[in-house]
């Protein structure tokens, strides 16, 4: 006898999932033992709790107030996907770190597998590949791998100082560039040379393509995996030819840059990069193929992880100093008094600002890019505090925990003073982190973002007074509601040099890098 689809009846197809449906209910009876999941809010048969997030606002904020009914640990049935969500730096460093053998794991994205972008390491499940190439990354970008890339940061860093000078109202632009520009330097040690280079150009579109099917709903085949099997020709079918496109993007958006790396490398005139540093890393022992392809997928996925992130924060310090004067002037005089104004500051100058490493903490913190980071998943069943947690489940710490009214007295407020003592000296704040997740799968370029926001804020505000824009437009405070990076809504904001002697810094760092490039 052979079945095909075309002769099963609707009504064949319907008992079919509804059985599902309840075998599933009791089989997850049975796995539970009468424990309960977490609290949450109750869901209606098939679609879940789906209509409980709304679509108008970022998940984080129906995530808050949800927290706000249920508790700090709650859950969410979508389509029969338990999401757990967390809002208290306890719980989640409960599970996500102190337990992070059984909750580093990624929930699938369907379209991601497709498209072949198992590479991207943000998104990788657990295994051998991610294994190897987060390894590569945590070596590659540890606080003393990233001193090594401390040149190509302030040149880079002089060069969005002379655009700003040059072309003051598209600042939000020149920071978008000085990230992208920055990110092919540290990765391969390539010197991007302007907005239309091949490798930056192709790398940015491959980033766009994967954000915009990462979600459950942005493709058919995210929310209904088994579309994947259906042929081409059907309706609706369109995603599979996008899916090809964007495997053969992606791949020479990360082949290509790699050889011209690999090139320079053989002839001994790459810089500084973290693929330098891993190959010397390497000479150490012997290396595999497998080992050379993690390499790949590691400095591949740099530009996807970390280009847009940084670009966020860089412009909500921006949006700081043109609301708040009294802030930047603080700064500014701060700033005066290390360098008397007579030259650019330098990283050396970092433990004598504590006001301005206070001011660039409390930017990660007011305005998170990844409010709700990116989820993890769990590995295996799992009991927390009386409640059932299935394998499988996808847990997301949400960044309530950074505006918890007890931890940042007035959080919406914006205010560097958290991190100062009494007598104004720096006071770290290790909770800052769940900025950049948690356990194993952390951000592992953090450090970088830390050192690439603290120089540009720093050699910003040397030169430069940020103020309200000249036709008197208001700023909007706000972010945008994206459900998994945020960013300020756009907005605009004067930009003048401080003075003749800043701009006369500015024009001889600037000719001081090009000719040391040349050199
Ligand atoms: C303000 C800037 C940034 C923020 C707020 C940020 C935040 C995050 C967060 C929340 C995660 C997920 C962590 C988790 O799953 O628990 C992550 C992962 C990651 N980030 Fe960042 N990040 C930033 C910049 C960067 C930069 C500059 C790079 C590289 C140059 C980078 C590379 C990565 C990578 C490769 C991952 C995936 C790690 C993994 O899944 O194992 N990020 N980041």
């Amino acid at each position: 006898m052979t079945f095909s689809l075309t002769s099963w009846t609707t009504l064949d197809l319907a008992a079919i999932v509804i059985c599902a449906y309840f075998v599933n209910v009791v089989h997850d009876r049975c796995k539970r033992r009468g424990l309960p999941y977490p609290p949450g809010p109750r869901g209606l048969p098939f679609i879940g709790n789906l209509l409980d997030l709304p679509s108008d606002e970022g998940s984080w904020i129906a995530f808050t107030k949800l927290g706000k009914q249920y508790g700090d640990i709650f859950s969410l049935n979508i389509l029969g996907q338990l999401i757990v969500v967390v809002q208290s730096s306890k719980i989640a460093y409960d599970l996500l770190d102190k337990r992070s053998n059984k909750y580093s794991d990624r929930t699938t994205v369907p379209f991601y597998e497709l498209a072949g972008w198992q590479w991207h390491l943000p998104t990788a499940r657990v295994g051998a590949p991610w294994r190897l190439a987060r390894r590569i990354l945590d070596r590659g970008m540890r606080p003393s791998a990233c001193v090594n890339y401390r040149p190509a940061q302030i040149v880079k860093v002089h060069t969005f100082l002379s655009h700003l000078l040059q072309d003051p109202e598209n600042f939000s632009d020149h920071i978008a560039y000085l990230q992208g520009s920055l990110i092919m330097a540290l990765g391969y040690g390539i010197d991007v040379k302007g907005t239309d280079d091949e490798n930056l150009t192709r790398i940015k579109s491959t980033a766009h393509i994967m954000e915009s099917t990462a979600l459950p709903g942005s493709v058919p085949v995210n929310l209904f995996p088994f579309l994947r099997y259906l042929p081409e020709w059907l309706p609706g079918m369109g995603f599979k030819a996008l899916a090809r496109r964007g495997h053969d993007m992606a791949e020479a958006s990360i082949i290509r840059p790699w050889n011209t790396f690999k090139e320079a490398a053989a002839q001994g005139t790459s810089p500084e990069c973290i693929g330098l540093y891993e190959l010397r890393e390497r000479q150490k022992s012997d290396s595999s193929d497998e080992e050379e392809r993690a390499l790949i997928d590691a400095l591949g996925s740099l530009f996807v992880a970390g280009a847009d992130t940084t670009t966020h924060s860089l412009r909500a310090f921006f949006l700081v100093l043109a609301r708040y004067p009294a802030i930047q002037d603080r700064a500014q005089a701060e700033l005066e008094s290390v360098t008397g104004g007579t030259r650019l500051p330098t990283f050396e100058d970092r433990p004598n600002l504590p006001y301005v490493n206070a001011l660039c903490k409390e930017v990660l913190r007011w305005r998170m890019v990844a409010p709700i980071g990116v989820p993890h998943a769990s590995s295996e069943d799992d009991v927390y505090e009386g409640y059932f947690i299935p394998k499988g489940s996808m847990i997301i710490a949400n960044s309530a925990m950074l505006q918890d009214p007890v931890a940042y007295p007035n959080p919406e407020k914006f205010d560097p003073g958290r991190y100062l003592t009494a007598d104004g000296k720096f006071k770290d704040d290790p909770l800052i982190n769940a900025a950049f997740g948690f356990g194993k799968r952390i951000c592992p370029g953090r450090f970088i973002v830390d050192s690439t926001v603290f120089i540009t804020a720093a050699m910003v505000m040397s030169t430069f007074t940020v103020g309200r824009p000249k036709d008197g437009a208001c700023i909007d405070e706000n972010v945008n509601t994206g459900h998994v990076v945020t960013q300020p809504q756009p907005f605009k904001c004067s930009i003048a040099p401080r003075s003749a002697k800043a701009e006369e810094l500015i024009r001889a760092a600037v000719f001081q890098s090009s000719s040391s490039v040349h050199s």
